[in-house]
């Protein structure tokens, strides 16, 4: 007899994309440029110089994407707005044109029995608001809560669940430290205070939905378990700096109001001295956090890695990705279990899960078999629902992603979807890990 895998009731099945990565017509009806806009446009900083211009041209598509949810039985989807899409300066000016795509992406979702969760922030910075220092300037605070304060106004209430950033360990880590990502930036001395300043935004949004919003509001956050290479000092040392950096860094400021003691640690002279007032508006308290789990990292202490010190070590036991994560579902349920431990056991959801694995650039006689995403996604579920079983709240998970789509700087050579894009035509195509998603949606995860 298989083991059945009984759901909460209201567990919430859903699939995750972000504006620049499936949008295109990044400049279309009056919007301003991101900083992925500009990212995408300079020479020598994407693979194979892929940029956003066309994307999974879901500006024009967006009214078939919601038929494709609908198809596969979606009871959720988390898209992100793109702010200067909303406000082409980032701040004053509103555009209407960019605030009806979305209520009618919205509206649309609704009409299809699907929930909408809306990110408002996932990576892509007007440039306008980037030309006056962008999260180095602390004025950006006030920024996000005028832009938050114009969608939460417009749909909080068909939309019921908000999440202000995206990962800002990835904007930080990837866009001021060590320059991979947009803006490009590689300083220790500017990191820190991009990643206070993305926390004081968040907490600015916040205070405003309390003002003005009915339903609820939270951060979504990338955690990476960390496990010791070796039971060495300096090994348990690493793992303990890097798991305070990547996983500790955002949530114990949120939680408890103070960061980390590792951090100062870590950055030494470029680790400021926050104020009591940033760490007090920081520490709003949240609906929901949304986790985005993808691996685990087991860590050694590496003198020469700067600034962190650390560095991972390659398992050969178990799978890799195409982006070169060790496939570790325990990973998934450790996290899952230390979140409930350490912050009280809050409302999680996942808002990403998935993989990379090589898929054609063109389906075969309308199929893509993708075995290694069905076996990716069986795995981790089973460990979510483990998870379940230890106690913890967990209430919805988002496949990453919906769409193969831009996978940043790395172009379109990674492929995430659990729907194929074939990408000179547009042309659509479940994919296996589609089909096998739908069955687990549709029995509630019993066919696990
Ligand atoms: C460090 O991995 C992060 O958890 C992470 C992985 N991912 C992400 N964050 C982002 O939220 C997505 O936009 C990416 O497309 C997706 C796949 O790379």
């Amino acid at each position: 007899m298989s083991k059945q895998y009984r759901f909460p009731e209201n567990f919430l099945w859903g699939s995750a994309t972000a504006a620049y990565q499936i949008e295109g017509s990044p400049l279309a009806d009056g919007a301003g440029p991101s900083i992925w806009q500009r990212f995408a446009h300079t020479p020598g900083r994407m693979l194979n110089d892929d940029n956003g211009d066309v994307a999974c041209d879901h500006y024009n598509r967006w009214r078939d994407d919601v038929g494709l949810m609908k198809q596969l039985g979606m009871q959720g989807y988390r898209f992100s707005v793109s702010w200067s899409r909303v406000m082409p300066e980032g701040r004053g000016r509103v555009n209407p044109k960019g605030l009806d795509f979305y209520e009618r992406l919205v509206d649309t979702l609704l009409e299809n029995g699907i929930q909408p969760t809306a990110t408002l922030f996932h990576w892509d910075l007007p440039a306008a608001l980037d030309d006056r220092g962008g999260w180095l300037n602390p004025d950006i605070a006030d920024w996000f809560g005028e832009y938050s304060e114009v969608m939460y106004k417009r749909l909080d209430g068909r939309i019921k669940r908000w999440a202000t950033l995206n990962e800002p360990w990835v904007v930080t880590d990837g866009g001021y430290l060590h320059g991979a990502l947009a803006p490009g930036h590689r300083n220790r001395f500017e990191a820190p205070i991009a990643s206070h300043n993305l926390l004081r935004a968040h907490g600015k949004s916040v205070q405003v939905y309390r003002a003005v919003g009915k339903h609820e509001v939270g951060l979504v956050v990338n955690i990476e378990p960390k496990y010791p290479a070796s039971q060495s000092p300096e090994d348990l040392a690493a793992t303990r700096r890097a798991e305070a950096y990547m996983n500790r860094q955002y949530l114990d400021p949120v939680f408890f109001g103070t960061y980390p003691e590792e951090l100062r640690e870590i950055f030494g002279e470029a680790w400021p001295e926050w104020p009591q007032a940033d760490m007090d508006l920081i520490r709003q308290p949240l609906d929901f956090i949304g986790v985005n789990y993808y691996t685990r990292n087991v860590a050694r202490h590496d003198e020469a890695n700067w600034p962190l010190k650390v560095s991972p070590v390659r398992q050969t036991q178990h799978t890799y990705t195409e982006t070169g994560w060790e496939v570790f579902p325990q990973g998934l349920t450790d996290t899952l279990t230390w979140v409930k431990e350490r912050y009280g056991n809050p409302k999680v959801f996942i808002t990403e899960n998935g993989a990379a694995f090589f898929d054609p650039p063109k389906a075969e006689r309308g199929r893509v078999r993708d075995p290694l995403r069905v076996s990716y996604l069986r795995q981790h579920l089973r460990a979510v629902h483990k998870a379940i079983e230890a106690g913890c709240d967990i209430q919805g998970y988002y496949v990453w992603s919906l769409l193969d789509n831009l996978e940043w700087s790395l172009g379109y050579s990674k492929r995430f979807g659990i729907v194929h894009v074939d990408f000179e035509t547009q042309t659509r195509t479940p994919k296996d890990s589609a089909r096998y998603y739908a069955s687990v949606v549709a029995s509630h995860g019993e066919a696990l």
